[in-house]
């Protein structure tokens, strides 16, 4: 049996990355990964553009206005967003603008409309503009020529937005990995079928496909197939075309029909490992076969939970070339429950919030799937300690939205 870190890093070392890209319109480029550097074409804005209503005013000529000494301007224009109208400056003149109107070459800061006498021919102006004051500068957003997305970012709300303001319509994306799954077990049922005496639904199943979505990973294929090496075999030949890694669950411990180890040594796939030493889901395996990953998850729900949150992150982090990904620990306070003394290292549910984590799972209970509901992390509780309120422990998230 192996210690976490070593067993992560063999899966890990073991991926092979490769880059398919596509293009997809800027929205369906949502969530993401960029597969091209994005340079600036032009400046945003690209033109000189009031950041109020107002009045455009060269800052000089304002010299000592207040309001019980205004200064006097000729309005020589009047501008709204959307107009176009060439006015050069000319001292002491002063051009009615909107907000988001081009400021006319030659006025270098705009006053606000409340700090005037809203004259339409001449206007009072009753404070001192600051050059640039209330003006928005060519570029002042992005420079042209500058790389403003940088490949292999995850497309959020704010990169649609600035790739619109460029006027980019299409942009070339990483394809989505492939995740095949493969439930074994002769109790397990399909949805559409009825339970019967002893039949189990693949609940764990379900929620890693929900898992892999909330990703940005296609589930190639979700199978159920019964303890039989041979069915395992030609299923697994028929589908491991169809996806990068494919996922199993169960068979893997020391139970009579646990039989995925010896299945897969007999098809000649590479074991990476089998056993590690965490609780829950401590017979989860890795192999390589015919240049494809199969990660081997606890039967266990919960377990399977703890397993793909722990080997398979890392795994996608490296396959889409996206860090956050990988473990991210937080240090946080024990604000409630209490754990008992671990014999191995343990994953422990719980949920952290503003007053510190609260621990969910105050026994070993690798089978109850529900907890997710409340849990929005796990703790890292090491080999031989307990776990009280007051302690500082290592966290790791689920993701936040699911
Ligand atoms: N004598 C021993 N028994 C067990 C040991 C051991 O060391 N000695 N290890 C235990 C540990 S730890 C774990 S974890 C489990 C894991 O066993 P498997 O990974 O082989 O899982 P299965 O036996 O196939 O299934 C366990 C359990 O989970 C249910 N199951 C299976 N697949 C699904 C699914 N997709 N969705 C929902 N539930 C599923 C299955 O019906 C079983 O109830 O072994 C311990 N035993
Ligand atoms: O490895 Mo298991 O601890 O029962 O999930």
């Amino acid at each position: 049996m192996i210690e976490l870190e070593e067993a992560v890093n063999r899966l890990v070392s073991s991926v092979k990355i490769e880059t398919k890209t596509e293009k997809l319109d800027i929205l369906s480029a949502y969530g993401r990964i960029c597969a091209e550097d994005v340079t600036a074409p032009f400046p945003v804005p690209h033109f000189p553009k009031s950041g109020m209503d107002g009045y455009a005013v060269r800052s000089q000529d304002t010299k000592g206005a207040s309001k019980e000494t205004p200064i006097h301007f000729q309005v020589v224009g009047e501008i709204c967003a959307g107009d176009y109208l060439s006015i050069q400056a000319k001292p002491c003149t002063a051009v009615r603008v909107m907000t988001g109107a081009v400021v006319p070459e030659g006025y270098d800061c705009v006053i606000r409309q409340e700090d005037t006498d809203y004259g339409q021919e001449q206007a009072g102006i009753y404070v001192e503009g600051r050059p640039w004051q209330n003006y928005c500068r060519i570029g002042e957003d992005i420079q042209a020529g500058t790389c403003i997305i940088p490949r292999q970012a995850r497309l959020g709300a704010g990169h649609i937005g600035v790739l619109a303001s460029l006027g980019i319509r299409e942009i070339a994306v990483l394809n989505e990995p492939k995740v095949g799954i493969i439930s074994t077990g002769n109790e397990l049922v399909p949805l559409t079928s009825p339970l019967g005496k002893v039949g189990v639904y693949p609940s764990s199943a379900y929620a890693i496909a929900a898992q892999l979505k909330a990703l940005g990973v296609q589930v190639s294929f979700l199978e159920i197939c019964s303890d039989d090496a041979q069915r395992f075999s030609s299923m697994l030949e028929e589908r491991i075309s169809q996806a990068d890694v494919i996922i199993t669950t169960g068979a893997l411990s020391v139970g009579k029909k646990d039989f995925l180890p010896e299945a897969l040594e007999t098809m000649g796939a590479e074991r990476l490992f089998h056993g590690v030493n965490m609780r829950p889901g401590t017979p989860v395996m890795a192999n390589r076969y015919k240049e494809k990953l199969i990660l081997s998850l606890s039967g266990y729900p919960f377990a399977a939970m703890v397993n793909f949150r722990l080997f398979f992150w890392p795994v996608l982090a490296k396959l889409v070339g996206d860090d956050s990904l990988s473990w991210k620990k937080t240090r946080c306070m024990v604000a409630e429950g209490n754990t008992n003394v671990a014999k191995r290292r343990r994953f422990v549910q719980a949920f952290s919030d503003e007053t510190g984590v609260h621990i969910l799972d105050k026994n070993h209970h690798s089978s109850v799937l529900s907890e997710m509901l409340r849990s929005n992390c796990i703790i890292d509780q090491k080999q031989g300690t307990v776990i009280s309120p007051g302690d500082m422990v290592d966290i790791i998230y689920w993701k936040q939205d699911w």
